[in-house]
């Protein structure tokens, strides 16, 4: 029976991270299971930065956005030799297995720990929604709550003055916080990695719409497909009407989570330590049809990336 295990959030945080460890703490120690909370992302298992956790320290943190364990990307991570000094730091303290909680870069680092000896749990910590054997990540509902919230302030302004505003939107090289977003609060057009840039097709939407008396148009742009303000400056010299940039920036990576968010964390960090401790190592958690399910990890970064296609249709079919 698993003794001491570890938990550690890395990567970009998210909502939700704070609820998923204080799940993670609770049910391994409800099991006679020792915690230890592991700082700063895999940068706090080279440096065997931990703290033990118990009960109490979790208290008040369900509700709580960002991590207070902290995160760090630590791209040494990637070299065995760098690995080789957490798993002896591990060793050192007894830590016999660790639940890692982020994205697809440290679903990496948790996958090539378990094939060193130390078995590793992922749970989907990230707002990008980018992990493809899961139907959500932890984070990506409170981030999309947030785009909404400023797209929806954006409207009343840029209606008031009958422009054009393109905004920024975050998610890595995955559309969904765009696609969803744009749905829910009905923008002219979007633009996502998974459809490409058409910026011709664009610009005659807008010129139609215009014909038409429309007035205003919001624009969602995903990040790293163009430069937002040159896409703006474009778009007001073609159709003459005035267009402004607006990148919403690392606010969508905080706040305190939605309930949704808080209920998936919850779930996925008791799962983990179930998991845990009937032995697997290099597995993942995934929701799939509301069910908890595990993958193998490197299975689970290779599974073809469903886009919401029909909500990206639907969202451009109402505009
Ligand atoms: N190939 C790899 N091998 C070992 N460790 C890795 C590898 N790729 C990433 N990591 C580790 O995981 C950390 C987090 O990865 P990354 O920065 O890609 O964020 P993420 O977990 O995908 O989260 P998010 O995308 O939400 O920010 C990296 O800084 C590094 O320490
Ligand atoms: O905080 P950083 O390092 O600027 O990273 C930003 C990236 O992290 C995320 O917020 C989460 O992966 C992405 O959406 C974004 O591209
Ligand atoms: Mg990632």
């Amino acid at each position: 029976m698993i003794k001491r295990i570890g938990v550690l959030t890395s990567g970009g945080d998210a909502p939700g991270m704070n609820a998923a460890v204080r799940a993670v703490t609770r049910q391994a120690l409800q099991h006679g299971i020792e915690v230890y909370g592991i700082k700063n992302g895999f940068a706090g298992l080279v440096e065997g930065n931990y703290k033990k956790l118990e009960s109490y320290d979790v208290s008040e943190k369900l509700n709580r956005g960002g991590t207070f364990l902290g995160s760090a990307r630590l791209p040494e991570f990637a070299d065995i030799e760098v690995r080789k000094i957490a798993v002896q730091k591990l060793k050192e303290h007894g830590i016999e297995a660790i639940v890692v909680i982020g994205g697809d870069g440290s679903y990496m680092g948790a996958k090539k720990l378990s094939e060193m000896g130390v078995n590793c749990i992922g749970v989907p910590g990230t707002i990008d929604n980018d992990i493809a054997s899961t139907e959500y990540t932890i984070g990506f509902d409170t981030a999309l709550n947030t785009v909404v919230d400023s797209i929806d302030k954006l409207r009343d302004t840029t209606s008031s003055h009958y422009r054009c505003s393109v905004v920024e939107i975050m998610g890595r090289h995955c559309g969904d916080l765009t696609t969803y977003s744009g749905l829910a609060t009905g923008v002219e057009d979007l633009i996502v990695p998974e459809i490409g840039l058409d910026l011709e097709l664009i610009i005659s939407r807008i010129e139609r719409a215009k014909a038409k008396g429309k007035r205003h148009f919001i624009i969602a742009l995903a990040e790293l497909m163009t430069d937002s303000h040159e896409l703006a400056k474009t778009i007001q010299k073609r159709t003459g009407i005035e267009t402004r940039a607006t990148i919403i920036g690392h606010v969508q990576r905080g706040g305190s989570p939605t309930a949704f968010d808080r209920i998936l964390a919850s779930r996925m960090g008791a799962y983990a330590v179930q998991l845990l401790s009937e032995g697997y190592g290099g597995r993942c958690v995934s929701i799939r049809g509301n069910e908890l399910v595990h993958d193998d990890i490197y299975e689970a970064l290779d599974m073809p990336r469903e886009f919401k296609e029909d909500v990206y249709n639907l969202c451009k079919k109402l505009s």
